[in-house]
């Protein structure tokens, strides 16, 4: 999720990202290779990078958009709200409920003179959802409320009258904003997920205790609000993303994404059994765990200043659009003056910073959906962590090849009649004795050494100061509806050519004439595209009924039909 920093005349403001980020142990990560370049997902250093998942570079395929750093001044959440006040829920449905605990604290909607109504708490009688509710205790008119969508999104924002451009729709205290721990040697979701479950037995504890009360006439109707218990009843019950997925599923996609959900999977199950004796003291077991995890991948902002992963009750009832009608964005407050004013009496403590949901600056008319931007991602990150492919997908990239190793081993497939796609040979010869394996590597190695040769000649033949090719820049070479990866026709021509045995420091151009490495590069399209045809279903087809599935691969057909369209046309 990408915010714009918008700094108030009293406040300092920060943007933020979905994301995820890799992190060294086999429980804290599920990907071998976090990926180079980084941004938010929001995309911040690539949320996706923690997928292993890349965008396009920016050499050859600029972003659309690329999240901000955010000059934030880190604030810290405390976990639990210490004290929770009095909050009658029991007139609000779940959505409803969760707006109004989110924003305890805030002084209200800022509405125009003229605008009907009170600008911040209100005890009136309305019971528009969102708004008020029926039975007393400060109820803030909300702008926004909660509604059941359909068509597969779920709950969503709705506005509840027509809101300015700019207008604050939810504030929320960073002490009700559900945050990673950063040094947790886990995953950042199962850690989040162990706490979730913990906060959900503890507060289904304290709500036994208080309808045991309420039978004894111990309390009345009110019920205390119970730490994070508000926002836990509004979670969906259920959240599909892939790592439910099994053969079937797994079968329909990419051998690319199927290697990262696998990947996904296996870290979670390792991260359940490190923690299966403190979920079994919970009462939890395999289905909550998935569900807790689940909710935090789909649910999740990531502010990379802090490298802290945040759920922002109320503000995660937002759905994705890439034309969102709001965003988000921290606010600080001043602490100017705090300094000077506690040398001469005891100040009152400092207002916690605050995570806000703001109107785009069309504003939002009533009856319209709020939504935000979750990030220009490809469309493996919005399947992976949110169980949904967006259509249209304007940050779709397609990878051809992961690495000049991979360009290499495929090059050495079409030469022996382009048995496979990419790493047959490899994989082929891995089954082969020790010494067959030996040769393998060392044809690889060599071809390697003179593709770098061949990329760095005519750059050290036009600049004695330049240094030579770095294959390791050689990573990620997709393509995008933008167009595709400039490094790749060079790389595949100086791989065939290398593979080809036609010298050690021939030139690209020299070595292979560029219409030759432009049908190598149709040639690789047309495979990549196959993967997401018709023809492929997995084990029976049953996988393609996953409609986040026929999304994603529909999605990726249509960058790879674009990009042949391009090539071929231009060769035409
Ligand atoms: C942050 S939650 C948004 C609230 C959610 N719809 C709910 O009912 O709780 C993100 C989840 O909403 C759904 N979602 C959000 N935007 C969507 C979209 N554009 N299309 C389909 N589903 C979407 C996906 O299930 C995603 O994992």
């Amino acid at each position: 999720m990408l915010l714009r920093q918008q700094p108030r005349s009293c406040t300092n403001s920060t943007d933020t990202g979905l994301t995820a980020f890799p992190r060294s142990s086999r429980v804290a990560r599920w990907t071998q290779d976090p990926g180079a370049c980084g941004v938010t997902c929001g995309p911040h250093q690539w949320a996706s990078s923690d997928l292993g998942l890349r965008a396009a570079p920016s050499t050859s395929t600029p972003r659309a958009s690329r999240p901000t750093n955010l000059l934030l001044r880190a604030a810290t959440a405390a976990l639990a709200p210490t004290s929770s006040p009095v909050l009658d829920v029991g007139e609000l449905d779940a959505g409803s409920a969760v707006l109004q605990w989110a924003c305890q604290g805030w002084e209200g909607p800022e509405l125009d003179d003229d605008e009907d109504g009170p600008a911040g708490p209100d005890s009136s009688t309305s019971s528009s959802s969102g708004g008020s509710s029926s039975s007393g205790g400060a109820q803030l008119r909300l702008a926004v409320g909660v509604r059941d969508l359909g068509g597969g999104r779920g709950r969503g924002l709705v506005a509840l009258r027509d809101v300015a451009p700019g207008e604050t729709l939810l504030s929320v205290s960073m002490e009700r904003v559900f945050c990673s721990e950063p040094e947790s040697e886990l995953h950042w979701s199962a850690e989040m997920g162990l706490r979730l479950l913990k906060a959900r037995h503890a507060s289904q504890q304290q709500q036994q205790q208080q309808q045991q009360q309420q039978q004894h006439k111990l309390q009345g109707r009110k019920v205390a609000a119970v730490d994070w218990g508000v926002w836990i009843r509004s979670l969906p019950a259920a959240v599909r993303t892939p790592l439910e997925y099994g053969e079937a599923e797994l079968g329909t996609l990419d051998r690319y994404t199927a290697a990262e959900v696998a990947a996904m999977q296996q870290c979670v199950q390792d991260c359940f059994e490190a923690l299966q004796p403190e979920l079994e003291a919970l009462g939890c077991g395999w289905a909550d765990f998935m569900w807790a995890v689940q909710v935090f991948h789909s649910r999740c902002f990531f502010e990379p200043t802090s490298g802290r992963h945040m759920t922002v009750p109320g503000v995660d009832m937002a759905n994705h659009t890439h034309t969102p009608t709001a965003g988000v964005r921290i606010v600080h407050p001043m602490s100017q003056g705090w300094d000077a004013t506690a040398e001469i009496a005891e100040p009152p403590p400092p207002e916690p910073s605050r995570f806000t949901l703001v109107a785009g600056e069309a504003g939002i008319r009533c009856g319209e959906e709020v939504t935000i931007s979750y990030g220009t991602w490809p469309s493996e990150a919005f399947l992976l962590l949110f169980g949904f492919v967006p259509s249209p997908c304007p940050g779709e990239a397609l990878t051809l090849f992961r690495d000049a190793e991979e360009v290499v081993c495929w090059c050495m497939d079409q030469q022996h009649g382009g048995r496979s796609g990419g790493e047959g040979q490899r994989e082929e010869e891995e089954e082969d004795d020790d010494d067959e394996e030996e040769e393998a590597e060392a044809r690889i190695a060599t071809a390697l050494e003179q593709v770098a040769a061949a990329l760095s000649a005519p750059q050290l033949a036009a600049d004695t100061e330049a240094a030579a090719v770095d294959l390791a820049d050689f990573t990620n070479l997709v393509v995008t509806p933008q167009g595709v990866d400039g490094r790749l026709e060079p790389l595949l021509a100086a791989a065939a050519a290398a593979v080809r045995g036609q010298g050690e420091t021939a030139a690209p151009a020299a070595g292979m004439p560029a219409a030759e490495a432009r049908q190598l590069l149709v040639a690789r399209l047309r495979e990549r595209a196959a993967e997401f045809g018709d023809g492929v279903g997995g084990v029976g087809g049953a996988g393609l009924h996953e409609p986040a599935v026929a999304a994603f691969r529909a999605s990726k057909r249509a960058v790879a039909e674009a990009a042949l369209n391009s090539l071929t046309g231009a060769a035409a």
